[in-house]
């Protein structure tokens, strides 16, 4: 794309279907002045929707980064984050079914011991009972079934019809499907064990690794006073910890040199919208951000955040947050040993939510290098044959980057595999754009050390350290524009694999995919489809999919289609005036509203039961135009 066109074109574009999109001669600038405002997104007029009442929706992704884990609150840097465009009351718990089976009668053919035994049970163990009462079932083909020859949710399939025998009163299974999907590595991997959490729950899990690391480590901590007693520690350990199973050259290694990498993302960033990314073109995918503390206390919900779909592996990263450099090492020696799919662990460093960072933790680690640099350490001795990476930003203040300097120490004094600097400081809003010319100039130093650990013969190590870029990139322009950057190996896309799942493609083609409404529609669909495999077809597996899809609807309404713009490229930021799509479903596609995003979920999940609650993130508000 030229510089010409990507001011405004008139040239036409190739859509996915080949069909050309042709993009009008922009018309004189006065009619529209309103439409060609700074930070507004240019829609052809015959699309614009004038009327009375606008609704401005205010977008806080910066809160959206720690999921339901934070309340912002004033002062501590990010005070002026409170509340704006978020939504506080949000009501995320799922309403369970009135009567439930127990989970022992799923399938009647094989029932499961109950436990409690039948009269204890909470569950009912009336078989006839239950499904009586189950609501009506939806239409067509249960997905799981489908994808799997089986499915797990049995008896309490919402889809129940099609896998199931009234006259026999069975389950159909399809055992030739089933092989057929393992042969196509359609599982999930990364399941810690019962035994394990277990242990961990009981504090007995033993750290065989970590715990040396630790003590090693601890000795470089010691005060002033015992410094020479700490040296001849250290010294003890040292000797100790050369025993660590494997040295930085042996670890797995990393190459991201123009990999497509989907970004790290709280509560969005889950299993069946990473698998439906993989499906997009996207090469690394990682994990949403899990805490230590919780992790080390065996937490279902946080365990269940390293788990990854077999078509992640390789490329798939671990991401965690950790203050401590002690917990760090801990997490890192379960995931190597509990864990069989985890390409890197990657250290946040770049969260911005105020109670991760009072606690010392994301962001807050870019002002305290030498604990970023002791977590570093910990991670790398302790996680075997995983590398470790860390995700930064350029500080945490405004007009005040310091992430060059502790880019320099970082390689200067630790082993990272790769470095992403996402280009805002913490204090900076999403509406201010990132800094591209800063992330290149981290890039050169980068790039400076890794010639310079080529050119040392001497050097045992040849591992160079990858460096990512991240911010704003919203098209296959802004991709290139990046990675034809000395230094910088490739972009790491977070809202605009969101709003624009197939952004990748659009990477590989080199050009605009003007999408149709029934296209985008597929990629939701595949969505559900993934969404049901990982969370069931049951009542409530249905109602997590059909919330996760909502969530995801929040960022995928976001697009405007590319043929209905006069001016290219599209930038992630620019907000639209009200609009309309080429066609009803494009507009549907498109709105605001969140009861239209419960009405998408439907054509895929059924009927959303009145109990289903969906409170949106961002609030809108409604204001009279002038
Ligand atoms: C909804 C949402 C969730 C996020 N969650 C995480 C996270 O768990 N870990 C992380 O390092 N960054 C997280 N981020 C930040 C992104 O990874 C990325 O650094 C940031 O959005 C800038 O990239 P972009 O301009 O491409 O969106 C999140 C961002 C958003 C919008």
């Amino acid at each position: 794309m030229t510089s010409a066109q990507e001011k405004r074109t008139s040239e036409p574009l190739e859509s996915s279907d080949s069909k050309k999109i042709q993009l009008e001669p922009v018309e004189p600038v006065q009619k529209r002045v309103d439409h060609f405002a700074k930070g507004m997104a240019a829609i052809k007029p015959e699309f614009i929707v004038e009327s009375s009442s606008k609704v401005e929706i205010q977008y806080d992704d910066d809160e959206a980064e720690g999921g339901e884990r934070g309340e912002p609150e004033k002062g501590s840097g990010g005070g002026r984050r409170k509340k704006r465009g978020q939504n506080k009351n949000r009501d995320l718990k799922q309403k369970k079914e009135e009567i439930r089976l127990c989970t022992s009668l799923l399938d009647p053919e094989n029932p499961k011991v109950c436990s409690y035994g039948p009269e204890q049970c909470r569950s009912t163990h009336n078989v006839e009972e239950y499904l009586a009462s189950k609501p009506e079932d939806n239409e067509g083909i249960c997905p799981v079934f489908k994808a799997l020859g089986y499915c797990p949710a049995g008896l309490k399939c919402r889809w129940l019809q099609s896998h199931y025998d009234k006259e026999t009163r069975k389950l159909i299974k399809d055992l030739e499907r089933t092989e057929k999907s393992k042969e196509e590595l359609n599982y999930e991997v990364n399941i810690v064990s019962h035994e394990a959490r277990g242990k961990l729950r009981k504090k007995q899990y033993e750290f065989e690794v970590a715990s040396k690391v630790i003590e090693f480590i601890d000795t470089t901590v010691q005060s002033e006073e015992n410094i020479a007693n700490a040296q001849q520690k250290r010294k003890d350990n040292e000797a100790a910890f050369v025993e660590a199973p494997f040295k930085i050259a042996e670890k797995k290694r990393l190459d991201f040199r123009n990999a497509k990498i989907v970004s790290p993302l709280t509560t969005v960033g889950n299993l069946p919208y990473r698998r439906l990314m993989k499906t997009l073109g996207a090469d690394v995918t990682y994990s949403e951000m899990a805490l230590s503390v919780p992790l080390l206390q065996a937490t279902n919900s946080e365990w269940a955040l390293p788990k990854a779909h077999r078509s992640e592996y390789p490329g798939f990263g671990v991401q965690i947050a950790t203050s401590k450099h002690w917990a760090a090492a801990k997490v890192a020696e379960i995931l190597y040993k509990e864990t069989s799919h985890v390409s890197e662990l990657n250290l946040n460093c770049g969260c911005p939510i105020d109670l991760l960072y009072r606690q010392g933790q994301g962001s807050a680690l870019l002002d305290q290098p030498a604990r970023l640099l002791r977590i570093v350490k910990s991670m790398n001795a302790s996680s075997g044959d995983i590398p470790v990476t860390v995700k930064i930003r350029t500080g945490t203040r405004d007009n005040k980057n310091t992430a060059k300097t502790l880019v320099e120490r970082l390689l200067a004094e630790n082993d990272v595999a790769a470095i992403t600097l996402h280009g805002r400081s913490r204090q900076q809003r999403y509406t201010r754009e990132a800094d591209w010319n800063y992330i290149a100039e981290v890039g050169q130093t980068v790039k400076e050390w890794n010639d310079k650990k080529e050119d040392d013969k001497e050097s045992s190590d040849t591992q160079r350290t990858c460096f990512v870029g991240n911010g704003d990139v919203y098209s296959h322009v802004d991709w290139y524009n990046a990675v034809n950057k000395e230094g910088i190996d490739s972009v790491m896309v977070a809202r605009g694999a969101l709003i624009k799942p197939w952004i990748f493609e659009e990477v590989e083609a080199q050009q605009y995919l003007d999408k149709s409404a029934t296209e985008r529609l597929d990629i939701l669909h595949k969505f559900t489809d993934f969404a049901l495999e990982h969370w069931g077809t049951d009542e409530y597996g249905v109602g997590l999919a059909r919330r996760f899809m909502c969530e995801f609807l929040s960022f995928t309404h976001r697009y405007i289609p590319i043929g209905i713009l006069e001016r290219l490229p599209p930038k992630i930021n620019e907000r639209p005036p009200q609009w309309r799509g080429r066609n009803e479903m494009e507009t549907l596609l498109g709105s605001t509203d969140y009861k239209d995003w419960i009405k998408i979920t439907e054509m895929f999940l059924g009927k959303a039961g009145p109990d289903f609650v969906f409170t949106p993130k961002h609030k809108s508000n409604a204001y009279e135009g002038n």
